[in-house]
């Protein structure tokens, strides 16, 4: 194998030296010495920065612990903390107002107000639905799921249609529901959808036939954008509200359209208008052998070359990115919408080091650097592109960055971005970074952390579950935490929520950035989605995160309902969410005493949770998945929700909130539990019976070690099982 010539002795893992040089570097006019020679040298000069980053975190942590443990006992003074944060430097001074400059960016980030979906990399075939979840089928979202009651009548009469089964009057309900969907979007001047016998394109009018045959026009005539087949007998019309498309198609001899009285087949739903490649916590990618098959995947989306191909149904299929869709406008021109997602990739944070590549003293480098040369080198074909299958056409990359603690980390990922693309001769600022507001110190001062960034920010995104890790995990020492379920209702997630979004306001991202919510992590529960996840554009939020892409078509539907840019511009003057609120840590007041079986069920479903998601992710390198919690709800899983599960068993022990004893007790338990669960899973390793489980071992030092994790973080202790468990196998 042709080896890097590097200058200073660095070693390149030989797999990812193959990867770069026979499957990236031939498709640029990049040439490998100088591209490994360079990479030397950026490594050489940022490393150092990056572990000094991680030593303040370390330093800022253990003063904050010193303060609450030289005030055990004593009634929280928040003047007095506050003071001290701004002491310390964890709370930084806020400067003078300013605008974003971000430039050239897509209209699915700047313009638009949608869903935003995220995928594990890893993982192809799910990768390439969401890269296709752009559009999706109203009636399957509501067939498919418990929008339409799953109980009672609308559950029975299922009849066998070819090899599926079909209930007809849940049929019914569904074509019901989605026409009520076109009355309150896509009002007629008179009359229901329900009614309309057929629809045709009258020069630039939609016109609906009625029974009686009398006639109606939309109520707004501008709704009607496109049209595809005949205008006197359309296959399909799109119409379009709030920016979003949405595309009524008809067949008269199709599954559901032979059966409509208009003909209508099914209704598309313009749906996860972008989609975030996670290459973060999501995935299980422990070496460089990991690394290169996520690396390979964004490879295949940014060519659009990826493929799956698996049984579904007892069929074989293959998958591929979905071409543009085509349709003929009013005036008889070409009407183009792009037919994908627009992707964004996550990379990981400034934590962990990797062994793609090892500096000439034998240190592994970060692979936050690592991922952000890689996944920019790849998606920069993507700019080479001007037909076919595109993601950007504005020139941009657009890399979601985690876990960054703080302006001077922000600094930091944009110095490194920088340098990625002198290196890789990209026009500056070609590289877009999205800042997840999920760490406490960048919260408390994300004016300034926007300000880092404020030529390169595409979104602003509360990722609510690192956060609550990290409320935990910072003030570990102040005192035990409120249930789970408590913390939520507490002043400082509203504040945190809020202010995320006035000071969004405040810096200018309308109509440059987004202003993004966190994820629906109930992913079976899509009609508690539907009557909460409106809170989100109601917030002024342009998108919200969703774990599929059923939920991105259910929640799509909800940037119908409210037109985003219209409360952004209705709340940006309000008074500013409280700092006060924001520092106030959510323990258990000393007025309040937890019963001893809240406590125990408390325990129990995080272990359950904790447990479910440890032995897939460490036995099977699975990032990512749904674990049913004690009530038997199927809950979304990652390393985030890991690290909130984990913090607080750790504080209640660290409290005496519980003893070790019930702890593990528990864990034996709930050991049997999981593996009851997992019985039918091939290969599946049991906890209970296996003294030596390594994902149970896991697990405990989650917990037990719990404390001593760097900022409550699970990837240290994950990464190493999984390596354990990979040489095991
Ligand atoms: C705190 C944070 O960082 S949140 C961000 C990280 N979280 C995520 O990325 C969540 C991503 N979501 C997922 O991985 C999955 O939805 C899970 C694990 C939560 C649930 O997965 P499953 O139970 O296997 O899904 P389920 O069986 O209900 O559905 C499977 C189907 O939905 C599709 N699907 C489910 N989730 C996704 C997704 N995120 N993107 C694309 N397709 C998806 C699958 O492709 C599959 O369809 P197919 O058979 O046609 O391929
Ligand atoms: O990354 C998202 C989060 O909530 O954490
Ligand atoms: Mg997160």
């Amino acid at each position: 194998m042709n080896m890097p010539q590097t200058k200073n002795n660095s070693v390149i893992h030989p797999g990812f030296c193959h990867f770069i040089n026979e499957e990236v570097l031939p498709l640029h006019a990049i040439e490998p010495t100088k591209f490994w020679r360079d990479l030397e040298q950026l490594v050489a000069d940022l490393s150092p920065i990056n572990r000094q980053l991680l030593a303040t975190r370390d330093a800022l942590q253990q003063q904050i612990d010193q303060w609450h443990l030289a005030r055990k006992g004593q009634a929280m003074d928040i003047k007095a903390y506050e003071a001290f944060l701004r002491d310390i430097g964890y709370l930084v001074e806020e400067g003078e107002d300013f605008t974003i400059t971000t430039a050239n960016v897509d209209a699915e980030i700047a313009h638009l107000a949608g869903p935003q979906l995220v995928v594990p990399v890893k993982n192809a075939r799910f990768a390439l639905n969401a890269a296709n979840a752009r559009w999706g089928s109203l009636y399957d979202a509501f067939y498919g799921t418990d929008v339409i009651s799953k109980t009672g009548e609308l559950a029975t009469s299922v009849l066998v249609e070819g090899n599926r089964a079909y209930n007809p009057a849940r049929g019914d309900a569904v074509i019901a529901k989605a026409k009520e969907f076109l009355d309150e979007v896509f009002p007629l001047e008179s009359g229901s959808h329900k009614d309309v016998t057929s629809y045709v394109v009258y020069y630039h009018h939609l016109l609906a036939f009625f029974k009686d045959s009398h006639q109606a026009g939309l109520k707004q005539p501008s709704q009607l954008v496109a049209v595809n087949g005949q205008r006197s007998e359309p296959e399909a019309v799109l119409l379009r509200n709030n920016g979003l498309h949405v595309e009524i198609q008809f067949d008269r001899n199709g599954k559901n359209g032979s059966k409509d009285l208009a003909n209508i087949n099914d209704i598309l739903i313009e749906s996860a208008l972008s989609t975030i490649i996670d290459c973060e916590d999501s995935v299980a990618a422990v070496d460089a052998e990991d690394k290169i098959e996520v690396y390979r995947n964004w490879l295949g989306l940014m060519q659009g070359t990826l493929e799956a191909s698996f049984d579904k149904d007892g069929q074989q299929q293959t998958r591929r990115m979905n071409p543009d869709r085509l349709f003929t406008d009013l005036d008889n021109q070409e009407y183009r919408l792009h037919g994908r997602s627009l992707l964004l990739v996550r990379n990981v944070g400034h934590l962990m080091e990797c062994d793609l590549m090892q500096d000439e003293l034998g240190n592994f480098v970060p692979e936050g650097i690592m991922d952000a040369v890689v996944t920019v080198l790849i998606g920069a074909l993507d700019l080479q592109r001007n037909r076919g299958i595109r993601n950007s056409r504005t020139g941009s990359i657009y890399v979601v960055k985690p876990k960054m603690h703080g302006p001077e980390e922000v600094a930091f990922s944009c110095e490194l971005f920088a340098r990625v693309e002198q290196m890789l001769n990209l026009p500056e600022n070609t590289i877009k970074i999205g800042i997840m507001d999920e760490e406490r110190r960048t919260t408390l001062n994300l004016k300034e952390c926007i300000r880092q960034a404020k030529s390169r920010v595409f979104f602003i995104n509360t990722g609510f579950l690192d956060r609550t890790g990290d409320e935990i995990h910072t003030s570990m020492q102040a005192g035990p935490f409120l249930p789970k379920d408590q913390i939520k209702n507490q002043p400082w997630i509203q504040a945190y929520e809020n202010r995320n979004v006035d000071i969004g306001l405040q810096c200018g991202l309308p109509g440059k950035a987004q202003i993004g919510k966190g994820m629906w992590a109930m992913p079976d529960e899509m009609a508690a989605m539907m009557t909460a996840k409106i809170a989100h554009p109601k917030a002024g939020a342009n998108t919200a995160w969703v774990p599929s892409p059923t939920a991105a078509t259910l929640h799509a539907l909800h940037y119908h309902q409210v037109d985003v840019f219209e409360v952004q511009q209705r709340i940006k003057s309000r008074p500013q969410a409280s700092l006060t609120d924001l520092l106030t840590i959510p323990t258990i007041p000393d007025n309040l005493t937890l019963s001893s079986q809240v406590i125990e069920r408390e325990i129990e479903n995080n272990v359950q949770g904790l447990l479910g998601y440890v032995v897939r992710w460490v036995e099977a390198g699975v990032g990512c998945s749904k674990v049913p919690d004690i009530n038997n709800v199927g809950l979304m899983e990652d390393r985030a929700t890991l690290r909130i599960s984990s913090q607080h068993l750790a504080n209640w022990l660290l409290h005496g909130m519980c003893s070790k004893e019930q702890i593990d007790e528990v864990m034996q338990r709930m050991a049997r539990v999981v593996d009851e669960q997992n019985k039918a899973t091939e290969g599946y390793r049991p906890m209970s019976q296996h003294a030596k489980s390594l994902a149970f071992k896991a697990a405990q030092d989650l917990i037990f070690k719990g404390v001593i994790q760097a900022n409550g973080y699970t990837e240290p202790l994950l990464h190493a099982y999984r390596v354990k468990a990979k040489a095991a196998n």
